[in-house]
């Protein structure tokens, strides 16, 4: 059962102008739950696992389990992703073993907490888009460094985070220099920073203007209006999911995530791959939690695992259908990765900037 290709789906993405959830996975009932969400809603679906779930499957187990996906809902198609690469080694690897894109962050160095020089995220992205673009896979690159506008760091929580104290500078996408970056990389999408961080604690208040810089993806857009753009840390984090785990024994201070209207209008202003991870992790715990205080006696993982599912399901079934994502996926032809590889190589999938820098 063939995979497709993240260019291939935000390319269709952006002709029919929707947006991707790019849903997290380390395990079986993830994919499922995801994958039935989809089925429900037509929907084009995209599966990314990190280093961390990588290390915590295991390459050989992720592979199968995304063809067993694959094989077991033939209508809906995947994208499977790297997310966060953090050198050549990581994404080549990931390719080997079935990804069909990757995501290059060369936005910090190899150890994923300091942030790199501009020069040094072009090399390397640019290396490994060549090296992916040989064989048909997609890369995302990335360009500002993900933090918060409040606070000026990274969430301590995930598997890539900047160190220390940044400033707005480094924490805010520059538009020009998006358009050089794509421009030297060749990368098909392009994440950036707008005040969005991983993890549950993003913003102490709802966020507004200061806090979440949506200007600043319309501002790249305007500037790169046929570059795909990719928002990271866009769980919202919603309200019931915090009050049923803290009303189940957990003690989750409150906090605020990217209110889903955002999202919204971001996927108006160029934005077709939307990272969603902690929601997913937040619905699963919800449930595990109620379960284990009603009923204490209980100890079949199924019992606690079916629930997580059914939330799980509902919370992706939602972001497909206010994304635009739902009913898209019959009209998906999948692309073999070695046609893709054709179409690099004759220069027919470069990116279009010309007009934008002209402009
Ligand atoms: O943007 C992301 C998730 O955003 P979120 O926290 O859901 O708002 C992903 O790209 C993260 O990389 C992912 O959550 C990290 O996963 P692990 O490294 O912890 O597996």
């Amino acid at each position: 059962m063939a995979l497709i290709t993240l260019r291939q789906l935000l390319d269709h993405a952006a002709e029919h102008g929707y947006g991707v959830p790019a849903f997290n996975i380390n395990n079986m009932e993830q994919g499922l739950a995801i994958m039935q969400a989809a089925q429900g809603c037509d929907a084009p679906v995209i599966l990314q696992a990190s280093r961390g779930a990588r290390s915590y499957a295991g390459d050989v187990m992720l592979r199968h389990m995304v063809q067993a996906l694959a094989e077991m809902y033939p209508d809906n198609h995947i994208v499977l992703h790297q997310d966060h690469g953090n050198n050549d080694a990581t994404c080549l690897s990931a390719i080997r073993h079935g990804f069909t894109s990757v995501m290059m962050d060369g936005s910090l160095e190899e150890d994923m907490k300091t942030p790199a020089s501009y020069e040094y995220n072009v090399e390397i992205t640019a290396r490994v888009t060549r090296a992916a673009h040989a064989v048909g896979a997609s890369v995302e690159g990335e360009l500002g460094v993900l933090g918060s506008l409040e606070t000026g760091e990274a969430a301590a929580e995930d598997g890539s985070g900047a160190e220390g104290k940044l400033d707005h500078s480094q924490l805010l996408t520059d538009p020009d220099q998006a358009l050089d970056f794509v421009a030297a990389t060749q990368c098909d999408a392009l994440a950036i920073a707008c005040g969005t961080s991983h993890g549950a604690y993003k913003f102490t208040r709802k966020p507004d203007g200061d806090i979440l810089a949506m200007h600043v993806i319309e501002a790249i857009h305007k500037r790169l209006p046929d570059t795909h753009l990719v928002m990271h840390g866009s769980s919202s984090v919603p309200q019931h999911l915090q009050d049923l785990i803290n009303a189940s024994g957990g003690e989750m201070p409150q906090t605020y995530g990217v209110p889903v209207e955002e999202i919204e209008r971001g996927i108006r202003h160029g934005v077709r791959k939307v990272n969603i991870d902690t929601d997913c992790r937040m619905a699963m715990t919800g449930q595990f939690r109620k379960i284990a205080s009603e009923k204490p006696t209980e100890f079949d993982p199924r019992k606690f695992l079916i629930p997580a599912m059914d939330e799980l399901e509902s919370l992706c079934r939602d972001r497909f259908e206010r994304f635009g994502t739902a009913g898209q996926a019959s009209g998906i032809k999948p692309i073999p990765m070695d046609e893709m590889a054709r179409r690099y190589a004759s220069g027919a999938l470069a990116p279009r900037i010309a007009a934008a820098k002209a402009a």
